[in-house]
């Protein structure tokens, strides 16, 4: 069965992350980061391209490990655990969402939805449930049986938040998610993004977009591989 994050210790505590991708040329994408989430943290990390959003991302996600420093994640150290154990963490635990969608074209936006519950411990019996309850939540239970061809970028990506959240994780992690909407359908998304942060799931999300970012309660800009908090 899924188990919860327990709110009073920090979804990610990271200690002194490197990474360094051995090229060559060797890359430092990271240079002794520390950063901690706290459960109902919402937090925009901006930077210039190539400055580090997506290697810390990954580390997040527990997609990359680092090349030294420390990461628990919900308290839990991750560094000496196996892959496997990696990746159930982050079924149970974490949900993603892409600038891309990232949507199967030929399924059903249910189905696109059903799919994150069949990685994640989620009972057979309860991921129809789950996974219309999670449609309702963003606003389209009126599209459950299209295809995403037929809806707007905006609905996409609101199937594609409806899939991340679920199996009810504790930590979204959004790269550029509103990086191919317009204005309305990207408000129309930070919108979403306040209500499940309100309900008590911590964000992370990239952005390019200074109204984006803004919107955040937190505000991270990272510049070759350093974090810098903004007030
Ligand atoms: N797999 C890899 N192998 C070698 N170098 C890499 C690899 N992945 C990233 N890098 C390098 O690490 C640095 C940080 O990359 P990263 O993708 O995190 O930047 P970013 O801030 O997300 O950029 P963008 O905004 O363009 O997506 C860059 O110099 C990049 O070229």
């Amino acid at each position: 069965m899924m188990t919860r994050l327990d709110p009073t210790v920090p979804v990610v505590d990271a200690v002194d992350l490197t990474k360094i991708f051995p090229g060559p040329p060797a890359v430092n994408a990271l240079r002794g980061v520390d950063l901690r989430i706290a459960h109902n943290d919402y937090l925009a990390i901006v930077g210039p391209s190539g400055s580090g959003k997506s290697t810390i991302l990954n580390m997040l996600g527990l997609l990359d490990r680092p090349t030294s420093g420390a990461l628990r994640f919900g308290g839990v150290a991750t560094e000496t655990m196996s892959e496997d154990a990696r990746a159930a963490l982050r079924s149970e635990h974490i949900g993603f969402v892409f600038q891309a969608f990232h949507l199967l074209s030929r399924r059903t936006v249910l189905e696109n939805v059903m799919l994150a519950a069949m990685y994640a411990p989620v009972p057979r019996a309860e991921r129809e449930e789950r996974a219309r309850a999670a449609l309702d939540r963003v606003g389209l239970s009126h599209r459950v049986s299209f295809t995403p061809a037929t809806l707007s970028g905006g609905e996409r990506q609101r199937v594609a938040i409806a899939r991340a959240v679920c199996t009810s994780p504790g930590l979204l992690l959004a790269d550029e998610p509103t990086g191919n909407l317009d204005r309305n359908s990207s408000d129309s998304v930070m919108e979403l993004f306040e209500e499940l942060n309100a309900d008590g799931i911590a964000i992370v999300i990239i952005t390019h977009d200074d109204d984006v970012a803004q919107r955040a309660a937190r505000r991270i800009r990272i510049s070759d591989g350093t974090l810098q908090e903004l007030t």
